[in-house]
């Protein structure tokens, strides 16, 4: 499976402020080439941290993109995303990756409500696994939206295949507030990266990693 992480930071490395709500850190244009991923995708991902702060759709809002709009993915251990959230609604495919942990009501009234639910791991998700299954589900490209929590644990399983930051020009700054890559941290060996390309777009840049 291809996985592409994308995502907006301030320059300073943050995806939002301390309040954790979602900030415009991209403009139109950002926000164009991020639906032009979404479509290229089979399925795209988020965490639940990031249904539970900006419940967002993961529509791919162009119809003129082509192909089946892209399933939909949450990474969400103890299966909290609300049966109300917006990743749920319509017809297309959403998978829920929980844990073992996860309440048995919780999973029946995610599956109630349309998921799809994967269990992996005891705690948390045990993402190689979880992607195993979603393969087999015929999902071959996944694009990973966030946030920090997430991402971090894909670069740790080094399940990262591509990545794209769009570098607004802003500062939003906070000990707190999420970035890039929060999780534990890495301590000794650095996941590195190869610059495959640099592009302005709208007031900020976009830089395109493989892994
Ligand atoms: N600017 C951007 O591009 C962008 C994109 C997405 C999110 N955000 C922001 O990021 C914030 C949310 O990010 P976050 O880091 O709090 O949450 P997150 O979206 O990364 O979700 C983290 C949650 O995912 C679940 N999870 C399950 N298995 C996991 C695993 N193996 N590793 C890690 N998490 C696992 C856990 O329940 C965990 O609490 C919000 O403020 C949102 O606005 C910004
Ligand atoms: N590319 C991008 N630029 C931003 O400035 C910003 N704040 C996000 N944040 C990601 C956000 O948390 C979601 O993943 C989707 O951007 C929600 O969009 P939809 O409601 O699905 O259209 N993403």
């Amino acid at each position: 499976m291809h996985v592409h992480v994308n995502a907006a930071v301030s320059v300073d490395g943050k995806l939002s402020s301390t309040r954790r709500e979602q900030i415009s850190i991209s403009g139109d244009e950002d926000f164009a080439r991020m639906e032009t991923i979404r479509a290229e995708s089979d399925a795209v991902m988020v965490g639940v941290g990031t249904v539970l702060a900006d419940d967002p759709s993961l529509e791919r809002h162009d119809e003129s993109l082509g192909r089946e709009p892209p399933a939909r993915v949450v990474a969400d251990s103890r299966a909290r995303t609300p049966t109300d959230a917006d990743i749920l609604a319509g017809d297309r495919p959403t998978y829920v990756l929980a844990s073992a942990a996860a309440p048995e009501d919780r999973r029946r009234a995610l599956e109630r409500a349309g998921a799809t639910v994967i269990v992996a791991g005891d705690e948390r998700v045990a993402l190689p696994e979880a992607f195993d299954e979603l393969a087999s589900h015929g999902i071959s490209r996944l694009m990973v939206e966030g946030g920090g929590e997430l991402i971090f644990s894909l670069f740790a399983a080094e399940l990262v295949d591509e990545l794209t930051v769009y570098v607004g020009s802003m500062i939003i700054g906070g000990r707190g507030a999420p970035t890039l890559a929060d999780g534990d941290g890495f301590v000794d060996e650095f996941p590195t990266l190869e610059l495959r390309d640099v592009a302005r777009l709208d007031d900020g840049v976009v830089l395109t990693y493989d892994v």
